[in-house]
């Protein structure tokens, strides 16, 4: 699989999402067909230290059983500690330049939430682009302003080759339409880790 077929069902989740155990929500999502996994261990309840470690640690065991593309949100540390595949960061994180240059083969994801953002990022660094919130989301307090599905048709115009995922308020309802718009894939938190059916959901998605 190439990096745009491994980012078409993007799950993203931390313990703070979860009302059980992260391992069987990851479990029954990998059963269902995620092809990425993002660790974002943040905001109120998360874990912090060597608790937040170990979790990371066995979230991407099974990744790795499973063949699953795993990706460490904000935390370069830990993405270096897990010797991990991927890192995201987003506009107020880390600089992308100095983790492409200590880390050349990793797969970089950046945040970008309109064309200002774009235009002032280092583009041509990171291997995939995440786009949103593409509708209003519970699951980011600090979310920026909603995009609609818009920006993502926008970001493929400029950079048609740059994977996009969409992310923010996907649900299995809308998700074709992010798709439509030109994304590679959907990130998803609440659609996936609140799902009354997790394989179900997946499938949909
Ligand atoms: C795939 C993907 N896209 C966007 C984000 C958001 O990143 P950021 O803006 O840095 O916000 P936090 O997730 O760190 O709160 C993401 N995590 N993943
Ligand atoms: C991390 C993040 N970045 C932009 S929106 C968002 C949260 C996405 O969560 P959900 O899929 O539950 O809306
Ligand atoms: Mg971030």
């Amino acid at each position: 699989m190439n990096l745009e077929q491994q980012l078409r069902k993007y799950l993203i989740m931390g313990s703070q999402d979860c009302d059980r155990d992260p391992l069987s929500i990851l479990d029954e999502a990998i059963e269902g067909g995620i092809t990425a996994f993002q660790f974002r261990e943040k905001g109120e309840g998360s874990l912090q230290g060597d608790e937040k470690y170990q979790l990371a640690a066995a979230l991407q065991q099974r990744c790795k059983t499973a063949g699953i593309l795993f990706i460490v949100n904000d935390d370069v540390d830990l993405f270096r500690r897990l010797n991990a595949e991927g890192i995201h960061v987003g506009q107020s994180d880390e600089h992308v330049k100095g983790i492409r240059e200590a880390h050349p083969d990793a797969v970089i994801g950046l945040s970008v939430s309109d064309l200002h953002e774009w235009e002032n990022s280092p583009v041509d660094l990171v291997d995939y682009l995440g786009a949103g919130p593409v509708y209003p989301t519970t699951s980011k307090k600090d979310a920026n302003p909603v995009s609609g599905t818009e920006w993502i048709k926008e970001l493929k115009e400029r950079q048609p080759d740059m994977p996009v995922v969409g992310i923010g308020g996907i649900t299995t309802e809308n998700a074709h339409r992010v798709m439509e718009a030109g994304a590679s894939g959907t990130a998803v938190i609440s659609a996936i880790t609140k799902a009354e059916d997790i394989r179900k959901a997946v499938g949909e998605l």
